[in-house]
């Protein structure tokens, strides 16, 4: 879908030149269901769209972090296998239309949604840049990660904090605030379990019925996980609790006993340092050695088919299957399904009726959730999902006001 604000209702062939549009976009505006924001972000990490761009991204990533060469190239021949596109820049090209979308079929198509990357072009301050000069102040950021973690949740909000201090130093003031995490989101619960449901019945039905699921998401370091929400562990236990949330209704729907687990993914770092495990192809292996006759691969750690999916699920899991003679289906991401789609704007909506009830001017909105473990705040506490490396100010918490404006009269 292209950027079509086009109305649903159909237009009059010979229809009277429309009246001037009101000032300020219709859902923004006082009394209208987006306000106080004026602009939406849609916030991601970016990837590379050539062969050229490809260690240059992967230096951004790791920036600061002393990852040896050999690893880039390693992780850069990932990327090489795809002709050096990551497959993360369309995808979010095309949530970017969806969302512009759905809001435009609820009549909030004037509101501007700008998409910015953490490690490539388009970059979260061009981005922001853009939509103040676009006349926003008031910013409702939706970034691509669902779970809370230092990688998912704080580092955007470093990002955002970085970008709103140079923008102010331009001259730019702006606000903005991060919709709550969306892994309990009823949309995009439902979205995983259709897809698991469907990658179910593509198995061979001989080997369906003792078929186990395989639920994935990117493994981090155990300390990072030890540090992950409010007070800890919360990567995993949102993650446990979404897995059961769709095992749950995949089993109701097809009546099969569907065995579960939480493996892992995509570990880096040196041998020495634990992360999360167990890694999805050992896991592979065990299931086999127990007889286990098929698996479906849910990845609902990602939101749409990033590299680690296309390439550690569909090419190294696969490898891994395919040598053990383990029939194997690969679950769909999020990706752009319409119920996913539609909760992501459901939370821009309950983002700012609770920023007006902070102001007193409504009662709290309703926050569904379709998990033991959410909702989850929409302003992070401090210390939330704890950056084990350096103190950086990060936006969108409970302490941003106070470093704002001590960045600010320290003249950054
Ligand atoms: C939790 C998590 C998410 C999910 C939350 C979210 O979505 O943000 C995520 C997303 C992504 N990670 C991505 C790519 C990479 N991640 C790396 C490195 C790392 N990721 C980590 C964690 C996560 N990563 C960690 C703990 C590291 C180790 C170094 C460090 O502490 O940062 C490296 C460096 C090389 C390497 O060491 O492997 C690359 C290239 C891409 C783009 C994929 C594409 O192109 O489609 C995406 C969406
Ligand atoms: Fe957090």
């Amino acid at each position: 879908m292209p950027d079509d604000h086009a109305d649903d209702a159909p237009a009059p062939t010979t229809a009277p030149p429309a009246p001037a549009p009101a000032p300020g976009p219709g859902g923004t505006g006082a009394g209208g269901p987006l306000a106080p924001y004026d602009a939406v972000l849609l916030l991601s990490f970016g990837g590379p769209e050539g062969h050229d761009d490809v260690m240059p991204f992967l230096r951004n990533v790791t920036a600061g972090r002393g990852i040896p060469d050999e690893r880039l190239e390693a992780v850069a021949e990932h990327y090489h296998h795809f002709g050096g596109r990551s497959p993360i820049n369309d995808q979010n090209r095309d949530l970017l239309a969806a969302l512009r979308g759905e809001l435009a079929a609820r009549g909030l198509g004037d509101v501007p949604v700008a998409w910015g990357n953490r490690n490539w072009a388009p970059f979260v301050t061009d981005a922001l840049r853009d939509l103040h000069d676009g006349g926003a102040r008031r910013v409702v950021v939706v970034a691509t990660s669902a779970y809370a973690s230092y990688s998912g949740c704080r580092q955007y909000r470093e990002d955002l904090a970085e970008a709103l201090v140079t923008l102010a130093g331009e001259g730019r003031d702006l606000e903005v605030d991060k919709i709550r995490h969306y892994f309990d989101a009823p949309g995009f619960v439902d979205a995983n379990a259709d897809a698991a449901e469907a990658a179910w019945r593509r198995l061979p039905e001989d080997v369906r019925d003792g078929a186990e699921l395989v639920f994935v998401t990117h493994s981090i370091p155990t300390a990072m996980a030890a540090g992950a929400g409010p007070e800890g562990g919360a990567y995993e236990r949102q993650h446990e609790d979404v897995a059961e949330a769709v095992a749950e209704r995949v089993r109701a729907r097809t009546g099969a006993a569907l065995p579960q687990a939480l493996v892992y993914c995509s570990r880096s770092g040196p041998p020495s340092q634990p992360w999360t495990e167990p890694d999805v192809n050992d896991h592979l292996t065990a299931l086999h050695g127990r007889g286990v006759p098929s698996v479906v691969v849910a990845p609902i750690g990602f939101v749409s088919d990033h590299m680690e999916v296309v390439y550690d699920l569909d090419t190294e899991a696969r490898e891994t299957a395919d040598g053990l003679g383990l029939p194997m289906e690969r679950a769909a991401t999020a990706g752009v399904a319409p119920g996913f789609v539609a909760g992501l704007v459901d939370l821009v909506v309950e983002r700012a009726a609770a920023s007006r009830a902070a102001a007193g001017e409504q009662e709290p909105p309703v926050r569904p959730s379709a998990v033991p473990s959410g909702p989850s705040h929409d302003v992070c506490p401090v210390g939330c999902c704890l950056n084990l490396r350096a103190a950086k100010p990060a936006a969108c918490g409970r302490d941003w006001p106070g470093a704002r404006a001590l960045l600010a009269g320290a003249g950054a």
